[in-house]
């Protein structure tokens, strides 16, 4: 069970016009139609992948979990990563898992050591995840940890120990999984990264290590149990956020209250980012669209960022993220006594301090004239969590229908990976490279440069 019962509920005067109902409504309902008309054509993939029967998937993990594998690398990044370590976290605990696993994300010499380290090469599975198949960092490392593997277990049984996760025809990884024979996946055509972890994206991984992903998408599939009313809910949501962006909260903090929600946040600053920050409208013309995503963790960025929040710029919409339920729960014995001041608390458990300590933050910050909602998930469990991450890209989408940009495509990270490929002798890049990077030796640091 999950729920969301007051969310996107803005509850400040200085937050949502009082006119908003009248302002937006007929633009939810044209968004809600316009990402209805895409899904229903097929360009949109996302919306019907809980609608899949994971058995398939399931049945596999199940028989390889038998061949005695103890770990998994996942080797991939942003979309191809994030939905599994989000889910993974916060379902938790991972440590406990069928599988242990480990993620290979970031090109950081040291984690991807300290993970061959950690992990006997003769149990662990390599189970790398590109959509596009040529991403640098996934498959830089995907070629080192092959690299040891071959030379631990033999070219033949390393190539048992590689699953790829692609899409079903273009890319790289696709044209090596055929050529070395290696067990793969499909990632629909018409499914994106950000939007893909309820695929076989994170559903191998997340089935491999033993986890509920029928429970994950019976969850994301009852965000639009209501039908109309659902979507409206929806695209209400969206509209507050759109709203409130254009009255200058330029930025959303989403603030989680639990060391478990840390990925999923992070998970959502893709998908939030990459979606709406957008240079053109869907007709071409320039816009610069955007509400920049922030991360906060409760309790602790109470004792680092609310200070800001308070009574800095009146600029950011804050979203709370608690749980009703914590699978763990730990509680203050009743005695000895703490001294007077301390004394309420014993008896209290972590997660009803937890629960207050984000409910006195939020007062405070609307009493601050701040605008924040709340979400409240009935715990962390498959169901939960599913919920909230259909629902999140559902928002998401409907914001940028409403935005008119195509949330679905990210034009801005294409020249950076360019300039890098040519720096490292690409050769359709270097020129790009040259032009745009300072001459070895120029120290740049002490300037600031921008072009117009
Ligand atoms: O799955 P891929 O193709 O490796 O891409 C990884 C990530 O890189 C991006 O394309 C951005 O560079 C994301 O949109 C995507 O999730």
């Amino acid at each position: 069970m999950y729920i969301y019962d007051d969310a996107g509920l803005f509850d400040v005067e200085a937050g949502l016009s009082p006119d908003f109902d009248a302002l937006w409504s007929d633009r939810c309902q044209d968004a809600i139609t316009s990402l209805r008309r895409r899904i229903s054509s097929g360009e949109l993939g996302f919306a019907s992948l809980p609608e899949r029967d994971p058995i398939e998937i399931i049945t596999w993990a199940e028989g390889r979990r038998a061949e005695g594998w103890t770990d998994q690398i996942v080797i991939g990044i942003g979309g191809s990563s994030l939905g599994t370590r989000a889910v993974l976290e916060a379902m938790g605990p991972a440590w406990r898992a069928a599988v242990r696993t480990h993620f290979a994300e970031n090109l950081d010499p040291v984690t991807l050591h300290a993970i061959l380290e950690q992990v006997d090469l003769q149990k662990t599975l390599l189970v790398v995840v590109t959509k596009s198949g040529s991403t640098i960092e996934t498959m830089s490392q995907l070629w080192i940890l092959y690299d040891a593997l071959v030379k631990t277990v033999g070219r033949a049984q390393a190539d048992r120990q590689v699953i790829a996760i692609t899409d079903p025809q273009k890319g790289s990884l696709r044209a090596l999984a055929r050529e070395r024979g290696w067990e793969s996946f499909e990632v629909p055509a018409n499914v994106g990264g950000r939007f893909s972890v309820l695929s076989p994206v994170s559903l191998v991984p997340l089935a491999l290590a033993g986890y509920d992903v029928d429970g994950l998408l019976g969850g994301a599939r009852r965000c639009l149990d209501g039908g109309d009313e659902a979507w409206m809910g929806l695209a209400r949501i969206a509209a507050q956020h759109v709203a409130l962006g254009d009255q200058g909260y330029g930025q959303l903090v989403m603030m989680a209250y639990g060391d478990r929600l840390n990925a999923l946040i992070d998970w959502f600053r893709q998908l939030w980012a990459e979606s709406l920050g957008k240079a053109r409208d869907r007709r071409g013309a320039r816009v610069n669209t955007g509400i920049t995503p922030i991360k906060a963790i409760g309790a602790i960025d109470q004792h680092s960022q609310v200070q800001l929040y308070m009574e800095g710029p009146n600029d950011k919409q804050i979203v709370f993220v608690e749980t009703r339920s914590h699978s763990i729960d730990l509680t203050i014995p009743a005695s000895p006594p703490l001294p007077a001041p301390l004394s309420h608390l014993q008896g209290r458990s972590l997660s009803e301090i937890l629960q207050a300590e984000a409910q006195g933050t939020r007062a405070a910050l609307a009493r601050a004239g701040r605008p924040t909602a709340c979400w409240r998930l009935e715990s962390t469990g498959a169901a939960s969590v599913g919920g909230f991450l259909a629902a999140w890209m559902f928002i998401t989408a409907l914001a940028g229908e409403l935005l008119d940009i195509d949330a679905f495509d990210q034009p801005g990270v294409e020249l950076g990976k360019k300039i890098a490929h040519g720096l490292l002798g690409h050769p359709e890049h270097g020129a790009l490279a040259g032009e745009t990077v300072p001459p070895p030796g120029d120290d740049a640091s002490d300037s600031w440069t921008a072009r117009r």
